[in-house]
């Protein structure tokens, strides 16, 4: 499919959200976990075709905030509406892309079955959202489920570019090549909300800009509103039309250029950052903990962990 802004192709990938009403909105907004408050204050308003980012330190709680976007923790405090009802009630709506999880090079399911799982089953062990009531919805709207759910498989692998390689066993794509597949089984119910789950973490520099190209124009050209978590903002500024930063005990929100400043980022982070305009005239932000290269670590220590408790070392 090519991609053009038209409001035909919008309505091939965006849902029920009109333009008049926010796809997210928080208004004093807080979350608890273990008797903890995590943020608190959250004011943030996202439109349809908007780009959000989520960003703040390691553990204040961003993935927390797409669990409650999705229902499946209520907030504390404040008033939390997703394309126009409480968290969950529109998950059918929602498109989500969990916290990274590498494919072995063992795996041999093919792209796209991963893709068709979107629609007709779980994501690793991961209940997709909604799944039964899409289920019956969409029986009954077509009576051909089969055929229909084929042609939309690819379809929205043609939007993510992944045609080239959506035959080929999942395990055996790259890392940048698997998160396109990802994202498209993240769309294939043409979702009006995508919140997405550091889906640059242990991705290089080009296929996170790749990525973030790819998550710009879904968002801009096919009216999808992101909601996207991210430590490192950097490779995604430039797409973004708001930000929302969390610290312990606060949030703030508003216009990358609004938010984005060396005051405002040091006193959220408690620690020096500093916020440089290239020739270019774009942001760049130097200093905010957890560079990419640290969350690969991070990763890796998981792979290691998984590794681990399969009875294999980190290192056979
Ligand atoms: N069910 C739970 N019970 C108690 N504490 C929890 C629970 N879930 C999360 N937490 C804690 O809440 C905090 C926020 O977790 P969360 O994963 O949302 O942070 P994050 O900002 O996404 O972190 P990171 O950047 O490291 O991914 C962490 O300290 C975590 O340990």
């Amino acid at each position: 499919m090519t991609i053009n802004p038209t409001e035909e192709v919008r309505s091939q990938v965006g849902g029920i959200a009109s333009q008049a009403e926010p796809v997210v909105s928080l208004r004093g907004a807080a979350v608890r976990v273990g008797g903890r408050t995590l943020w608190s204050g959250a004011d943030l308003t996202v439109g349809p075709g908007e780009f959000t980012a989520v960003l703040g330190p390691n553990g204040v709680g961003k993935s927390t905030m797409v669990k409650m976007l999705l229902g499946v923790l209520p907030p504390a405090a404040g008033e939390v509406t997703v394309l126009g009802a409480a968290p969950g009630v529109r998950n059918t709506a929602v498109g989500y892309l969990p916290q990274r999880r590498n494919f072995d090079a063992s795996v041999r399911i093919r792209g796209i079955d991963v893709v068709r799982l979107g629609l007709d089953g779980d994501q690793w062990g991961i209940p997709v959202p909604g799944l039964a009531a899409f289920k019956r919805w969409r029986a009954a709207r077509s009576g051909r489920p089969e055929a229909d759910g084929w042609a939309r498989v690819a379809e929205v692998i043609e939007l993510v570019g992944a045609s080239g390689y959506a035959h080929r066993p999942i395990g055996q794509c790259s890392g940048g090549e698997q998160q396109r597949l990802l994202i498209a089984q993240a769309l294939v119910r043409r979702p009006s909300l995508l919140l997405l789950d550091e889906p640059l973490d242990s991705l290089d520099l080009p296929n996170q800009s790749a990525i973030a190209a790819l998550l710009g124009r879904i968002c801009h050209q096919e009216g999808v509103a992101v909601v996207m978590v991210a430590h490192d903002v950097n490779p995604i500024l430039h797409h973004l039309d708001r930000v929302i930063y969390l610290a312990e005990g606060g949030a703030m929100a508003g216009a990358p250029s609004e938010v984005i400043t060396s005051e405002t980022l040091t006193r959220l982070y408690r620690t020096p950052v500093e916020v440089l305009r290239t020739s270019g005239g774009r942001l760049v932000v130097v200093g905010e903990p957890e560079a990419p290269a640290r969350h690969s670590d991070r990763h890796s220590d998981r792979q290691a962990d998984r590794q681990a408790a399969q009875g294999g070392g980190a290192d056979s």
